[in-house]
């Protein structure tokens, strides 16, 4: 029977064969990789993606489409987890954990958010998303696309936009353009944030207002001092600084705090 697609889990099944063989050969699946595909769908990218592969995860919410999966695939080769990616626990799937998936775009920025907790475990992340949102994670500092999401996804991956995809490529045509963007996570050792809650309470605050100065939106973060101590201009806003002036200032918030027990 034909599914019919659901809006409200941002579904846009992938319908371009050509498109498709070009996702798979930047994935370049490994036949032992451990690997999870989040919103399978109708299987466009599972299909091949199992002609590679031994074995694979996927996560998906729509129940017709996990019927449909578990019809098509045996357990012993596809793995279904039934629910919602933003809830699911990735360090349960092994290490090290390839993440692929043309995702939800309903989703997306939180869904990195989520999958950002999990970098330790990850090898790799591939994904189609909105272009605006992977311009958004690639943007460099002082661009009108730098925010917040650029800052906490710098952090701690390498990432780079490999290819964009037209509407015309899915069943129902997204209103948007696509890109595949590929995350790599940092080494440990290049992850210089004393504590991370402290580094996305500062990003969260700085963009939070973005047209304002640093001095107002870090205001009870950060005291004229701390910034003459850090040699950052109170007067800039915050699409002016660099990861690196984040993580100075995250640091310097935790040892402040630290210090006043
Ligand atoms: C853009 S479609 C991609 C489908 C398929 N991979 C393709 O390329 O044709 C997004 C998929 O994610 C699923 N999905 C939506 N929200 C989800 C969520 N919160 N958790 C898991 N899967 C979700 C949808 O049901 C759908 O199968």
């Amino acid at each position: 029977m034909e599914h019919r697609a659901r809006k409200r889990f941002g579904q846009n099944f992938l319908s371009d064969p050509n498109i498709i063989r070009k996702i798979i050969d930047a994935i370049r699946p490994l036949r032992d990789d451990v690997m999870v595909e989040i919103g399978p769908g109708l299987g466009a990218m599972t299909e091949p993606l199992l002609e590679r592969l031994a074995h694979l995860h996927v996560v998906e919410i729509d129940r017709d489409l996990i019927a449909r999966l578990h019809q098509r695939w045996p357990a012993e080769r596809l793995t279904v987890h039934e629910g919602d990616a933003l809830k699911f626990d990735f360090a349960t799937l092994g290490a090290p954990l390839r993440v692929v998936g043309n995702l939800p775009y309903n989703i997306s920025t939180p869904l990195l958010f989520h999958l950002a907790g999990f970098a330790a475990q990850v090898r790799d992340m591939t994904f189609m998303l909105q272009k605006e949102v992977v311009m958004r994670m690639v943007a460099e500092a002082g661009s009108d696309d730098y925010g917040r999401l650029s800052v906490m996804l710098q952090y701690r991956f390498r990432m780079g936009r490999l290819f964009d995809v037209p509407p015309g490529a899915f069943r129902p045509a997204p209103k948007v353009m696509s890109s595949i963007v590929r995350l790599i996570p940092l080494p440990a050792e290049q992850l210089h944030a004393d504590d991370e809650e402290v580094l996305a309470e500062v990003v969260a605050a700085a963009f939070g207002q973005r047209r304002k100065t640093l001095r107002n939106t870090l205001n009870g973060l950060l005291d004229a001092a701390g910034f003459d101590a850090l040699g950052i201009d109170s007067g800039l806003r915050a699409e002016r600084l660099t990861v690196d002036d984040y993580v100075a200032i995250a640091n310097h918030v935790a040892a402040q705090r630290k210090r006043a027990g």
